[in-house]
């Protein structure tokens, strides 16, 4: 059975529904916890699962770097490597050449880049990414490999990156061999900042035809509210019924005003990385556990949560542990997260169901400011 994604209810531009894959069902709005290195940092993968995560996201640029495309294969796939048995999504690899390798040189073809672990020379194109994805990382919902056109690029600037991107998109497709019937393929439309380069994107992206649309290029420094103009204006160009991905979104706030604009997909490395860092997401707002006011709190983060790690240990405790520079307080925070973001997500669905989405939105708003 191929992939179908339908819409159960809708409420404004926002939509909840469910993305049904050979490996199981995604519910939508969907955040996907991101697991770069076959790892969702510091977390085991029943800690993930516990989260109520339906899919994941690897990372094509860490994984041909290490273990290795050919490497992974060899191990059965990185849903048996990692022990993770439904959906994976993975990035193509684009954004992290640019934002990790050494010495890049972009052409026609692909990019060429040295490794940012031993120096080791690659070259990626929109063919080897497909092969990689598709074929030796084994992945569910595969990237195009796109160019992330940099904020404050000029109107030329990004006119050019996204016809670059579209004809890898073209190139991505011929490759995967046009529809699969256990994968999908999703575009990625660029166009920075400009509308009209938006719509010009989405409508090449729309002729060559994808399983799903990514929105790229946002979440690079353009801040909240450029990124909330930019998705009113690409939102209403993609297909409604197909996924939309908003690729690296978000901070809570990020998330609640994309489902307001009919975005179905997130992704983003803040509920671990910042949990990492000891800052801990709650309803009233983000919280830093190493602050000197939680040494003697003797209560959870929340204590209504199902998850163990906001109902069980005291602020206290997680203080002590980030003090004491222990690895538990990395794993408990990023866990807590983890759960906050699934815990708002079925927050935000079954508003939605029941119509009631602009009250949660306007409560959230007013919280979190
Ligand atoms: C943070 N903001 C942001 N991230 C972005 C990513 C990477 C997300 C990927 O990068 C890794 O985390 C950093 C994760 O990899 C698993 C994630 O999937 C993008 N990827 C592509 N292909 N194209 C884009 O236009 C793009 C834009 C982004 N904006």
């Amino acid at each position: 059975m191929r992939f179908t994604f339908t819409c159960h209810a809708t409420d404004g531009h926002a939509r909840t529904g469910v993305l049904s894959t050979p490996r199981g069902d995604i519910r939508t709005p969907a955040f996907m916890p991101v697991g770069t290195a076959a790892t969702v940092k510091a977390m085991s993968i029943d800690q993930v699962k516990s989260t109520g995560a339906d899919i994941l996201l690897g990372n094509t640029y860490h994984l041909m770097l290490r273990p290795g495309g050919e490497r992974l294969a060899r191990l059965g796939g990185l849903h048996h490597f990692m022990g993770w048995d439904k959906p994976i999504l993975t990035d193509s690899g684009g954004f992290q050449v640019w934002s990790l390798a050494g010495l890049r040189k972009m052409t026609e073809a692909g990019v060429e880049f040295r490794s940012h672990i031993d120096g080791s020379r690659h070259m990626l194109t929109p063919e080897r990414s497909i092969e990689l994805q598709a074929d030796l990382i084994g992945s569910d919902i595969i990237m195009q490999l796109d160019e992330c056109t940099t904020f404050g690029s000029s109107h030329e600037e990004a006119l050019v990156s996204l016809e670059l991107s579209a004809r890898w998109g073209e190139r991505s497709k011929v490759a995967f061999g046009g529809t699969r019937a256990t994968q999908a393929l999703f575009g990625i439309v660029q166009g920075s900042v400009f509308p009209d380069l938006r719509k010009r994107s989405a409508d090449a992206l729309k002729s060559i035809g994808f399983d799903g649309y990514a929105i790229g290029g946002l979440a690079v420094g353009e801040g909240h509210q450029l990124m909330c103009q930019t998705l009113d204006v690409t939102v209403p160009e993609l297909p409604m019924d197909r996924p939309r991905y908003l690729m690296g979104v978000g901070k809570p706030i990020d998330l609640v005003e994309a489902v307001h604009r009919g975005v179905d997909m997130f992704d983003c490395v803040l509920p671990t990385r910042a949990g990492r860092h000891g800052q801990a997401w709650t309803w009233d707002g983000p919280i830093n556990i190493r602050n000197a006011r939680f040494a003697e709190d003797p209560d959870p983060i929340d204590p209504t949560s199902t998850c163990p790690a906001s109902s069980r240990p005291s602020k206290a405790y997680l203080h002590h542990l980030f003090k004491a520079e222990e690895i538990l307080g990395q794993t408990l925070l990023s866990w807590h997260n983890l759960g906050f973001y699934q815990d708002l997500m079925a927050a935000m669905r079954a508003a939605i169901a029941k119509g009631q989405f602009q009250d949660l939105r306007a409560r959230l708003r007013q919280r979190w400011g």
